[in-house]
């Protein structure tokens, strides 16, 4: 049996890093159909191969968090009372398939407020900062709009990854769905 010295304990050199490896993820266009402000369940459209990909993430030891612009809010288009309801609805499918999300940050700013929490500024990265232990080296950050992408710059996330048809050249990692990272992110 190794009795570690606590003096070393002490002075840290055994600190395990519990860290959170997260994957940050984009709502409207990676993981259900974007059709437009979609706010009711019955428009919610999942993305095939979705599930798989999550739980894919969660196998390799990810958290998801999931991080969406929600400006119909601020444009009247709906409530945040009609989002919230959506939510708890889509977080009990991911649930129902053994996928636990940790947490939902959302924006409810139209762009013409410019607060600090629409992407691609960093506001709602920073505010799972707050909440979580997180290691954003080892986290990846998952859209389909380069103001997406943006964030991740903005935020210092190394790892990002555009779901797109077109190929944009500014961007490492470019797939047509959520499904198609499981080649990429492979630890
Ligand atoms: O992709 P995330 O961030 O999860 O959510 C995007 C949505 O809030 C909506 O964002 C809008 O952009 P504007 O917010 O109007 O610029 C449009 O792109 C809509 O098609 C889209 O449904
Ligand atoms: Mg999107
Ligand atoms: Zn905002």
């Amino acid at each position: 049996m190794i009795i570690f010295n606590k003096q070393y304990i002490r002075k840290g050199f055994f600190i395990q890093t519990n860290k959170k490896k997260i994957i940050y993820l984009d709502r409207d266009g990676v993981i259900n159909k974007d059709f437009g402000y979609v706010y009711e369940i019955d428009k919610f459209e999942f993305i095939s191969g979705v599930l798989e990909a999550c739980k894919h993430f969660i196998n390799l030891g990810y958290e998801i968090v999931v991080v969406t612009n929600q400006s119909g809010i601020g444009r009247n288009y709906y409530t945040k009372e009609d989002f919230i309801k959506l939510t708890n609805w889509m977080k009990s499918e991911f649930k129902k398939n053994g996928i636990d999300i940790l947490n939902v940050y959302f924006c409810p700013h139209a762009p013409e407020e410019n607060c600090s929490c629409r992407k691609p500024q960093i506001g709602m990265i920073t505010q799972s900062l707050n909440d979580f232990d997180i290691d954003l080296q080892k986290s990846w950050l998952i859209g389909d709009k380069m103001s997406d992408i943006q964030t991740a710059i903005s935020a210092n996330i190394p790892n990002k990854i555009l779901i797109s048809k077109e190929k944009e050249d500014k961007v490492l990692h470019v797939v047509e769905t959520l499904f198609d990272t499981i080649n990429i992110i492979k630890q």
